[in-house]
């Protein structure tokens, strides 16, 4: 029997019931006072499972985040455990039913990517797990909110950051009973009985992703909710079974890559918030779609491609590549080139087809990065522009690595660095990705001696996001990392060789690879400028 819900509970006058289930209803209500609307979620307090009483201890520490609901008030009235928090829109689940249980676009599926691991990274700031990601947790906010997604239901969420001792929670290999939803938790969580950490949000959030685009969703969903447990089983088993390549064939790359890593993070490592949210912008970008994660419900019918009107109107992967080919193909180059630095050893000279490399100019627009110019000539470039193609912030490291490659004396390699700090400049996502630690890995090389190899500071996405730290060495790590900035910065301009240097730009990638969220911040910025005019003037 349903329970009978009054007219009112404390302010608020109960309205429309937004949605109900086992553990409870949730109302639109309105306060009687300031008029305010807020949705009310009620469950009785006598329910086996008192989730609102759970969810009213989690709701303090969220508040404050982007995407979390503000809590009103909450606290038990009339034989109700209640929430009076804000007012949202629909949910993912129900959008997604509203096309007919197809699947979702491409777009919106990294829009979604984009914003919930933004939500994720909150919480997990704040030391919480969500554990019960679902498209019907996942929330559109009212207008004008109603491009951001926000998260709600908390009360299956739990603390993995002891808040007395700012530590991470033990593993343990007791088997536990499982908390979550069928369709999205992980498997070592669902069908292992692990401990939840961070990286299980993460691999629900991979698998609810897969399940948007994939036609029919994920195969385990097909029968609805088991009814029994050997039901429950057999979903378990074919959720175990199911392999990467098998759940992701037919989709980009990067959303199985994204459920190996998830599946590959150690009990206690911090995920790579920063690199996700920048795969799947870079997903977006390279199918045409503007750069940015907000959420357009109903989705545009067709990609909106930005580029240059020298280029015809629909310009993907392929088109950009013919365009540098031809631009290289019309390249005449007669001038000797000098080599980098003096060193006995020095570089083999590259071919003249890759010497012949084109050197990017600046972006035409500085509100956009991806928009660069391949230039037939140098720095104070007369010529007419041969050319203007839109490439992602990490097709232009990609190819401003390649660059630093090829640079043979100081001014060259000091033109691309300084493009290099130009592109992080200007790009939206401020964090160094793999593509930026392959650009510093080239440019160490060239500066310390090109002769030789180096082994890589980071150039690898397995060794990333390592950090196992608690919450309060944080800060002082983030100190750390602005002072060490503020002395290469401060410094660079004195440096009296390559190699010194090289030193710098190793210690500064290091510095970022350490910090969280490998941000680029103003003083990093300024030591590639600072770094760029030293090796201008450099002998
Ligand atoms: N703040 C809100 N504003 C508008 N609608 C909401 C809000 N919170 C929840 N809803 C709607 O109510 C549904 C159930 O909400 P919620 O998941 O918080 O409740 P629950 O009782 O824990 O549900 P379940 O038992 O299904 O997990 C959501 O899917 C959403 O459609």
């Amino acid at each position: 029997m349903p329970p009978q819900y009054p007219q009112r509970i404390g302010n608020w006058w109960l309205g429309d019931c937004l949605g109900s289930g086992y553990s409870g209803a949730i109302f639109k209500a309105t306060n009687i006072y300031t008029h305010e609307v807020v949705a009310l979620k009620l469950q009785e307090l006598d329910h086996e499972c008192p989730t609102n009483r759970y969810e009213r201890g989690f709701y303090p520490s969220l508040q404050g985040g982007e995407g979390m609901p503000t809590l009103y008030a909450s606290g038990v009235e009339a034989g109700f455990d209640f929430l009076a928090i804000s007012l949202l829109g629909s949910s993912l689940d129900s959008l997604y039913r509203k096309i007919g249980r197809n699947i979702m676009d491409l777009r919106s599926v990294c829009c979604i990517a984009m914003q919930v691991i933004s939500r994720l990274e909150f919480m997990h700031s704040r030391g919480i797990l969500h554990r019960d990601i679902q498209l019907g947790n996942c929330v559109i906010g009212l207008p004008p909110d109603e491009k951001k997604i926000y998260m709600i239901d908390f009360g299956f969420s739990k603390r993995y950051i002891d808040p007395r001792t700012g530590m991470h929670i033990e593993e343990s290999n007791k088997k536990r009973d499982f908390i979550g939803n069928y369709w999205f938790t992980s498997v070592k969580v669902h069908c292992k009985g692990k401990i939840p950490t961070r990286r299980d949000d993460m691999e629900a959030l991979a698998l609810m992703l897969i399940h948007l685009l994939t036609p029919g969703g994920l195969s385990w969903t097909r029968n609805g909710v088991p009814k029994t447990d050997a039901a429950h089983n057999r979903l378990k088993r074919e959720k175990l079974a199911a392999k990467s390549e098998d759940l992701c064939r037919g989709l980009p790359d990067v959303f199985e890559e994204f459920l190996r890593y998830c599946r590959r993070l150690k009990f206690a490592e911090r995920p790579d918030y920063e690199e996700w949210r920048e795969r799947f912008m870079d997903l977006a970008v390279n199918s045409g779609y503007p750069e940015d994660d907000v959420f357009v419900w109903p989705p545009q019918a067709e990609p909106s491609v930005h580029v240059t009107p020298t280029k015809p109107p629909h310009s993907g992967n392929l088109q950009r590549l013919e365009g540098i080919l031809k631009d290289l193909a019309e390249l005449k180059l007669t001038e000797p080139r000098q080599v980098l630095g003096v060193r006995a050893n020095a570089i083999n000279v590259p071919n003249a087809q890759k010497a012949a490399r084109p050197k990017k100019a600046k972006a035409t627009d500085p509100g956009d990065a991806s928009v660069i110019v391949i230039s037939t000539d140098g720095e104070n470039d007369t010529a007419p522009k041969a050319a203007a193609v839109r490439l992602t912030k990490a097709e232009q490291l990609t190819e401003l690595t390649s660059m630093a490659q090829d640079a043979t004396d100081n001014v060259m390699l000091a033109r691309v660095v300084r493009q290099f700090a130009e592109v992080l400049e200007t790009s939206k996502s401020k964090s160094l990705t793999k593509e930026g630690f392959a650009f510093l890995d080239a440019l160490y090389k060239q500066l310390a001696d090109p002769s030789v190899y180096v082994v890589p500071m980071r150039t690898s996405r397995t060794r990333s996001g390592t950090q196992q730290e608690a919450a309060p060495n944080e800060a002082d790590a983030r100190r750390a990392k602005m002072d060490k900035l503020f002395s290469l910065r401060r410094d660079v301009g004195t440096a009296k060789s390559n190699r010194m240097l090289a030193k710098m730009a190793s210690e500064f990638g290091v510095c970022i690879d350490k910090s969280r969220g490998r941000t680029i911040t103003k003083d990093a910025v300024g030591f590639l400028y600072g770094l760029a005019d030293r090796l201008r003037v450099m002998p």
